[in-house]
Order: C-alpha cells, then structure tokens, then sequence
C-alpha cells in the first residue's frame, strides 16, 4: 500500500508549517517541516566554521547532519536548536545554501525516510515537486506579503522580541525571490497543486479547507 502524503508549499511565512502541524495531528500522521532541515544545516555550517559558500562542505554536513525530531522540538548536536534555527538570519542562510544543487541532493533521502505509515504531512519549497511528486494531495499554500508580514511581525512581538514591520517585509521578500530564482527547485507552484490563498482565511479555516480536500480524494478513491 502506498502511504500517503500531503504536501504542502508555499512562500515564507505563509503558514504553511502551522497547517501542515494541525492538520497532521488531526489525522494522526507524521510531519516534517522540510525547512528545518535547510535551517539545520546553516546553522551546523556556522557552528563548524564552514563557509556557507562552501558547497561541497555544505553537502557533506547535510548529509551528516546529527539531528533529533521529537515532536514539535529539534536537536542539534544533542542540543535543543528550536530558537536559534527560528533567527532570520539563519532562514536567510538556509535560502541561500538551499540554492546548491549539492546540499538538496545530501537532504533528498533524508526527507523521503519520514514516509512513514499511516501517513506524512510536509511543508517546504519543493515537497509536491521533487521530494513527493507522487503525493496524495499537492497544495501551493500563500497569502500576500503585506498579511504575511504581518503575521510574522505579531509572531515576534508575541515572543517578547523586537521587530520592524517594512524590514519584515523586505527580508521576506527578498527570501521568496532568491527561492524563486534558482534553477534547482524553485519556488513556484505546480501545475498539479490546488492553490490555497490564506490572506483573509483564518488557520482554522485553512486547516479545514486542507482536510476537506484530503477526505474528498478518500471518498473519490473508494
Ligand atoms: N491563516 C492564518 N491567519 C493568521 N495567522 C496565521 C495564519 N496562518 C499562519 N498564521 C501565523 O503566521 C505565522 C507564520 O506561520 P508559519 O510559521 O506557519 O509560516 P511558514 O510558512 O511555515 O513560515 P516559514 O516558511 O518562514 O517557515 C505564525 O505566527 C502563524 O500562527
Ligand atoms: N523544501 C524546502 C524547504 C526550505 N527550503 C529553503 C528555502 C527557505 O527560504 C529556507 C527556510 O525554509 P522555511 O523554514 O522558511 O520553510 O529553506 C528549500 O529550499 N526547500
């Protein structure tokens, strides 16, 4: 039997991992937030002095990488790396480390191991496209940048620490278009993803809208 997957991908802060966790635990299925990973490894880089221009140095930290997943914590090095890899210069240094062929080739068999029955929910740039491409359900989740740095500027606020609206947007802005612009992967949805624009959609309303697309392919399958 094949074991199913949602994937879900979409533009920086979109809300993408939010749905894709709630909707797992709905459903009682895996999830992997492919982000971290790309995170991890920016953040390994720095830790080992490894130059983040560095590709094939890069490549073969990725696919070392001594990373811990216990549910919605990560571990790096036995340490818990849940905040740091959260920084918006990491996320900057995993868009650009991202763009090596190398690096997403060291992550590519990783991803592809949290298949696991019953089944997988999953978020990133390319899950639908190269790490997924036969999964159940392919979604292209976004929401307009203005919302989306929005709702990040709150998310930091919400944490205690300080943040300024226009710079938010700039630095998700200038993120979506280094993703959308390298040749290996690219932001971008595919034709086969049903698209889901969360600008004036609450989470519950997105979460719902997921899993009523997901139980109508179930029934249609029957
Ligand atoms: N539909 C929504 N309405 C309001 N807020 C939302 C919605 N979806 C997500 N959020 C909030 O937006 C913030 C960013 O969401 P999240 O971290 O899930 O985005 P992401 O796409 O996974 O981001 P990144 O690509 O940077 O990892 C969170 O604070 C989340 O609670
Ligand atoms: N499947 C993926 C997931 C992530 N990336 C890169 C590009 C992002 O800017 C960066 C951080 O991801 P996030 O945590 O914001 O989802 O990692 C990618 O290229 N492919």
């Amino acid at each position: 039997m094949t074991i199913p997957v949602i994937a879900i991908d979409g533009p920086s802060a979109s809300g993408k991992g939010t749905v894709a966790a709630r909707v797992a635990a709905t459903l009682g299925f895996h999830y992997l937030d492919s982000g971290a990973l790309y995170r991890l490894t920016a953040l390994a880089a720095l830790e080992e002095e490894i130059s983040w221009d560095d590709e094939a140095g890069l490549a073969e930290l990725a696919a070392e990488l001594p990373v811990r997943f216990d549910g919605d914590r990560v571990f790096l090095f036995g340490e818990d790396a849940g905040d740091d890899i959260r920084a918006e210069a990491i996320g900057m240094g995993a868009s650009k480390i991202a763009a090596y062929p190398a690096v997403r080739a060291a992550l590519l068999e990783r991803q592809r191991a949290f298949r696991e029955t019953p089944g997988l929910v999953t978020d990133g740039r390319d899950m639908g496209s190269v790490v997924f491409p036969d999964a159940t359900l392919k979604i292209f989740l976004t929401a307009s940048a203005g919302e989306r740095a929005q709702r990040r500027y709150k998310q930091l606020i919400d944490k205690g620490e300080s943040a300024n609206l226009q710079q938010i947007q700039e630095d998700i802005e200038a993120r979506d278009a280094r993703d959308a612009a390298r040749p290996v992967a690219p932001l971008k949805q595919e034709p086969d993803a049903q698209r889901l624009d969360t600008t004036v959609l609450s989470i519950d309303q997105a979460v719902e809208t997921v899993l009523s697309w997901y139980q109508s392919l179930c029934i249609s399958d029957r």
